[in-house]
Parts: structure tokens; sequence; C-alpha cells
């Protein structure tokens, strides 16, 4: 049996891309209703977890700067989930900018839990797994978002994100992913909305076989939170004309509650060019062109 003291795992946090967000609803403890289509992204985070002593956190990476390590980091919240004895140090490798839409924080969240789970395998003579239906109800309550995040596969969430269709068909797509460098939250947007009782998608959504059919029908759906979150951040108006603006761009649109809006290609040439058009245009907005598609064989902890 290996010593699981000395077990690392490696774990990718993709980013979530809410390519369609209709708010159908809100419940009576606030929280509001979704009905949103999502992919995952070839672009994300990095939790690595080690051996510890005790559980500890610390942040590498271009985007951590400014965020705390402190226990309101959701890899530490995630951690506490398990109450064991058990160590474990954390480096996060921050990839994707903060409070912008594609879900950063849910994402590490759920590699922790995904990471933790080998690493922890056993405690006290106890598996682990026994108790993970528990465990997974706890950690999503930390964040709507975390559910989602635990597959890392296209789907379709309802509920307040909590209800997951799996969507085993969708076809990756080339995509560009722009985020101006204006941190927007998340709460402050969804309670600057008003209207909060428009229409879900239709039952049953098509089967797309190229980026081109998804596109088309992207233009007939929505993001509900898109007009709000222009109003607190502006420049979300400025990356959306940047994307419609480069060549091939099939839509362009805001993803979660923004401010990182994606567009659509027909390929990664044309997102790749997409990509050098805009940073050369704006060399301080943080740009990526990726793949949006099922990331849930990347996202598997690597053990060593
Ligand atoms: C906008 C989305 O990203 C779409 O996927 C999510 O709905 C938000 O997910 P999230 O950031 O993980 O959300 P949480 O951290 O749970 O909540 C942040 C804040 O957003 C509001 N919130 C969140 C989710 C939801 N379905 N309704 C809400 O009203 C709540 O006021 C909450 O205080
Ligand atoms: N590991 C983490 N990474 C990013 N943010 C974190 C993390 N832990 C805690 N947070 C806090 O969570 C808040 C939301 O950050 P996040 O990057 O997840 O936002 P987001 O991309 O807008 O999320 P969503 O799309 O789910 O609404 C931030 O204000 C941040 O302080």
């Amino acid at each position: 049996m290996t010593d699981k003291k000395t077990t690392s795992v490696k774990v990718f946090a993709p980013a979530k891309i809410n390519l369609t967000l209709h708010i159908t609803g809100q419940r009576d403890d606030g929280y509001h209703l979704i009905d949103s289509l999502v992919a995952f992204a070839s672009v994300g985070d990095v939790v690595k977890i080690g051996p510890g002593e005790a559980v500890s956190l610390k942040i590498n990476g271009a985007e951590g700067d400014g965020l705390s390590a402190d226990a309101d980091n959701l890899i530490l919240k995630t951690a506490d989930i398990f109450k064991t004895d058990q160590g474990a140090s954390f480096t996060l490798i921050k990839k994707l900018p903060v409070a912008s839409g594609i879900g950063g924080g849910s994402a590490d969240a759920a590699a922790a839990f995904r990471g933790l789970v080998p690493l922890w395998a056993e405690h006290d003579g106890k598996v682990l797994s026994d108790d993970l239906v528990a465990e997974t109800e706890a950690l999503a309550k930390l964040g709507a978002d975390i559910p989602m995040c635990l597959f890392s596969a296209p789907c379709r969430a309802t509920g307040i994100g909590n209800k997951l269709q799996m969507i085993e068909t969708f076809t990756p797509v080339s995509a560009l992913l722009v985020n101006p460098r204006v941190a927007v939250s998340t709460q402050d947007v969804f309670k600057s909305l008003k209207q909060k009782d428009n229409a879900p998608m239709l039952d049953a959504l098509p089967q797309f076989t190229h980026a081109a059919d998804l596109a088309g029908w992207l233009k007939d759906q929505r993001n509900d939170l898109e007009a709000v979150a222009k109003e607190i951040a502006p420049v979300i108006d400025d990356v959306l004309n940047a994307l419609n603006d480069t060549d091939e761009c099939l839509i362009a649109r805001m993803s979660g509650s923004g401010a990182t809006c994606f567009a659509l290609y027909p390929n990664g040439e044309t997102s790749d060019q997409a990509a050098k058009v805009i940073r050369k245009e704006y060399p301080d907005w943080w740009v990526k062109s990726c793949m949006l598609g099922d990331q849930s064989a990347r996202s598997m902890p690597k053990v060593s």
C-alpha cells in the first residue's frame, strides 16, 4: 500500500463558461433560478496538494495577486468540510482572473475536493468515500457554481445552478475569452437585476455539430445578467465590440455575471488570430484562445 502521507496530487480547475444564462425566477431565500447552457474551457487554474502537518495554502500564478490565502479562500473552506485532522499543503496556481464570471473560485473548490478524495482516501481506518454524499452536499453550499465545476463537462444547469443535465453530445468549439481586468461582484449584479421572471430555454436543446450551428442558435438566446453587468462595468461593451470586430467571429457574449466575454470561431487558427489582434490593441486585458467543451478527463486528479 502507498504511504498516503507522501502522496501528491495535481488537479486542473477549468473555467466555466455560461453560453446562455436565462434568469427564470427567484426563491424565497433570495437565490435566483437559472437555465444555463454551460461548457468548460481548456484554460484554468491548477491546484496542487502535497503532504503537510496542517492544512495550508500558498497562491502563485499571474492572477494570484490580491487573492487572499486565508480561511475565506474556497480551497481552505473545502478542506474544512472533511473534518479530519489530516494535513495538506495546497498550492494554487491562479491563472483565471478573480470575480470574472468564469467561476474560478468554484473551479478551485471543486478541484480541491477531487484532489483531497484520493489524498485522504483513508483516515483512522475509515474510508473517506463513505461520507462523500454528505460532503458533496456541504461543498455545494459554498457556491452555486460548484456542482457544475465538479463535473467540468457540458451541461444544462437549472434550479439555482444545482440541477444538472449532462450534454454528452456537445461538440467542442474554438473560442476566445477576454476579461478587461475589472472585477465584477456576482452579488452586486444579482442585487441590481429587476426583471427576474424571464423565459427559460426551450425544453429540448438542438444538437450542434459545429461552432456555426451553436452560434446561430445562441443568437436567439440570452444572458439576462448582461445589461445589469454593463451598467456596473461599462467596459463590457468595449470587450464585446472588440470581439465582434475580429475576423470570423461567429458570436460574442458575456459569461456569468461578467465581466469576461467569450466569442466563438470556426477553428483554432481564427481564435488564435483574434487573440493576437485584441492583445495588440488592449495589452492590459486578459485574452485566452481555447477550446470549450468537456474537460472532465483533464480534470481528474493526477496522483504521484
Ligand atoms: C452567475 C452564475 O455564475 C451562473 O453560473 C452563478 O449563478 C453564480 O454562482 P456563484 O458565483 O458560485 O454564486 P454564489 O457564490 O453561490 O453566490 C454569490 C451571490 O450571487 C447570488 N446568487 C447566486 C446564484 C444564484 N443562482 N442566485 C443568486 O442570487 C447570491 O446573492 C449570492 O450572494
Ligand atoms: N480560490 C479562489 N479563487 C477565486 N476567488 C476566490 C477563491 N476563494 C475565494 N474567492 C472569492 O470568491 C469571489 C468570487 O470569485 P470568482 O473568481 O469565483 O468569481 P466569478 O468568476 O465571478 O464566479 P462566478 O462565475 O461563479 O460568479 C471573489 O471575490 C474571491 O474573493
